[in-house]
């Protein structure tokens, strides 16, 4: 438990997945975290629901935390930035920046010499199961240890030079939605031989869960566990292959690349 307050600036899907992630996690109560949106309708249900603070006013938001996490669009980010710069350049403050694209440069360049790190989660953070990557300024990294515990405590986290960042934001973020369609094809698959869609989607559900746990726990590598899979005449390599045929690794591949690519026309 942090005794820390926490203002989360723009609580949509990612803000408002970490709010919920950091509760969940026993780290926090709702009443230290406050959230803000221009359009308080937007957020009503996180303090109806689930007891959060909100608000419009990132100043007052600011003031009432150490911790601050800038989690707008990046169109948006400009405009809040300057709008909060007087507020967050009092020394009090850390700055998490989870903006996509926007390199630690950009904010020092608004916000001045302070402690700030970005932060590259996924929308798993609702359930602490985000994979997060963390890169520090100079001063944020005084701070490096007890981020690191707050990001641990909602998944799996990594520190990397933020010349990855573009890299971890395909791979790690967007990757829950690449991983979600996977799941959508199977089920659809699934539904095709014979199965309810209600039980096609808890089945490929189920077997990726049981896929990841594998690795993980196992500490495996995906080839020797397909090995076992494979019989040899069998049905999983009839499939696999038919499926390497249509191009399934390759356009897996080829997209993560696409996604790279254009972060790195924003990040470069
Ligand atoms: N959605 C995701 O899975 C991930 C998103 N990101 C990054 O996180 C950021 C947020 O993404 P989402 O949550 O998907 O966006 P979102 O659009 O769902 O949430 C942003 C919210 O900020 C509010 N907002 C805009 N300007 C504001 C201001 N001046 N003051 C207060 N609130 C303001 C908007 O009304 C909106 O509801 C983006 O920069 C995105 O690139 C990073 C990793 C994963
Ligand atoms: O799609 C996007 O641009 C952002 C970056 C990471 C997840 N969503």
């Amino acid at each position: 438990m942090t005794s820390k307050n926490i203002a989360i600036l723009g609580g949509g899907n990612l803000g408002s997945s970490i709010a919920k992630g950091l509760v969940k996690s026993g780290l926090m109560t709702p009443q230290q975290i406050t959230i803000t949106n221009l359009d308080l309708e937007l957020i009503q249900h996180l303090h109806d629901e689930d007891g959060f603070n909100i608000t419009t006013d990132n100043i007052s938001a600011i003031n009432g935390a150490q911790i601050v996490i800038i989690a707008v669009k990046p169109t948006a980010a400009r405009a809040l930035l300057n709008q909060v710069k007087d507020a967050l350049g009092n020394g009090e403050h850390v700055v998490i920046s989870v903006i996509s694209g926007i390199k630690i440069h950009d904010l020092e360049e608004i916000l001045g010499d302070m402690p700030i790190i970005r932060a590259m989660p996924n929308t798993a953070i609702a359930i602490q199961e985000s994979m997060t990557a963390l890169s520090f300024n100079e001063k944020g990294l005084t701070y490096k240890q007890e981020v690191s515990e707050i990001f641990n405590q909602l998944g799996s986290t990594m520190v990397i030079p933020e010349a990855q960042m573009p890299a971890a934001t395909v791979l790690a973020s967007c990757g829950i939605a690449f991983a979600l369609r996977f799941l959508r094809a199977a089920s659809q698959g699934g539904i095709e031989i014979g199965f309810s869609s209600k039980l096609s989607l808890e089945i490929a559900a189920q077997i990726m869960k049981g896929a990841s746990k594998l690795i993980i726990e196992n500490n495996s590598h995906p080839e020797p566990e397909i090995d076992k899979v494979t019989t040899p005449l069998g049905v999983t390599i009839k499939s696999l292959n038919k499926m390497e045929y249509e191009g399934f690794s390759s356009s897996l591949i080829q997209g993560v690349v696409a996604g790279y690519n254009k972060i790195l026309e924003t990040e470069s």
